[in-house]
């Protein structure tokens, strides 16, 4: 049976760019999921592997990388705009370019000084939390007599795009690792917080005072903490929290470490000051651990923080 081609496309889906912009020590992020499909004279390659018409996928990945640094990203429909010119101009054998484009929102996270503004605190200058709401969780074991509460939340994202170092580390002969001396920290905050409310006969917290001084509290102590490691910032969270709440006696994290690896530039005469970034989604670091008061015993199963 005779065959002919019907419509194709092709490109590099999916290029998580994040793109920093440092006015000062003001810091802005345009954070997006780039993805472009290109179509035009591609009858060769599909009929006989000839790629003579075909500009690489990798290619499409690095000028959208590279256009990052040029141009940088005003809004996603500018930085599209300029991709899909750029493409069907420049290659004669493209006729239509598609871009599309997810964008991710991230909001300043607010200073423990109560300035809600953020202006004049250095902290939230580079300190953010993606927009849309997080999960809230929680578990109640009742046994007749006595309660266990164990709340907490889920994809809470939060970034600081300066403040965090990485180095010191051991280095065996697999380590490959480059020692960062500022580095993006990066994570989605999943933790469970053990009220040490038990008994009917003690007066109830406050659930939903409790969830959002908690959610605050470790907001604060990630944008404000000068971070040596993901494990530092975390305890600094959990710490935070159970020394400002005393409803909470013990709290377990599961911070993913969301990589952001700083794109080279070099190759297309480009210098990339700490501005361009991929952001990797697997595999990552898992960094967990419990905080607790002092002297209370841990109740909150390991393997229950990602549930
Ligand atoms: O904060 C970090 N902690 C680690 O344990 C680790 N390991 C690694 O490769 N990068 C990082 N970053």
């Amino acid at each position: 049976m005779p065959t002919i081609l019907g419509q194709n496309q092709y490109g590099k889906a999916e290029n998580r760019v994040v793109r920093i912009t440092r006015d000062g020590d003001t810091h802005h992020i345009k954070d997006l999921n780039v993805s472009v499909a290109l179509s035009g004279d591609m009858d060769d390659v599909h009929y006989s592997g000839s790629n003579a018409n075909v500009l690489p996928t990798d290619t499409t990945k690095n000028t959208v990388f590279a256009f990052a640094k040029e141009h940088g990203i005003e809004s996603a429909e500018q930085f599209g705009i300029h991709l899909a010119r750029h493409f069907v101009t420049s290659q004669e054998p493209i006729k239509v370019a598609r871009i599309r484009i997810e964008e991710y929102g991230w909001e300043r996270i607010a200073t423990s000084d109560g300035n809600s503004k953020f202006i004049g605190a250095d902290e939230v200058k580079h300190s953010f939390v993606r927009k849309g709401q997080e999960t809230r969780t929680t578990q109640i074991t009742f046994d007749g007599e006595r309660w266990e509460i164990i709340s907490g939340l889920k994809d809470l994202t939060v970034m600081n795009s300066t403040n965090s170092e990485f180095w010191g580390y051991v280095k065996d002969k697999y380590t490959t690792l480059k020692e960062a001396y500022d580095r993006i920290l990066a994570t989605d905050v999943s933790a469970r917080w053990r009220y040490n409310w038990t008994s009917d006969d003690e007066r109830m917290p406050n659930w939903e005072k409790s969830y959002e001084q908690a959610r605050k509290h470790m907001l604060q102590a990630f944008a404000e903490t000068y971070s040596l490691s993901l494990q530092q910032t975390l305890y600094q969270m959990g710490s935070r929290i159970i020394n400002n709440r005393s409803e909470i006696d013990e709290i377990r994290f599961s911070l993913p470490n969301n990589h952001h690896f700083l794109v080279d530039l070099e190759p297309f005469g480009l210098k990339n000051d700490n501005e361009v970034y991929f952001a990797a989604d697997r595999p990552y670091g898992l960094i967990e651990a419990t905080v607790l008061r002092d002297g209370v015993e841990p109740k909150i199963p390991v393997d229950m923080t990602n549930l």
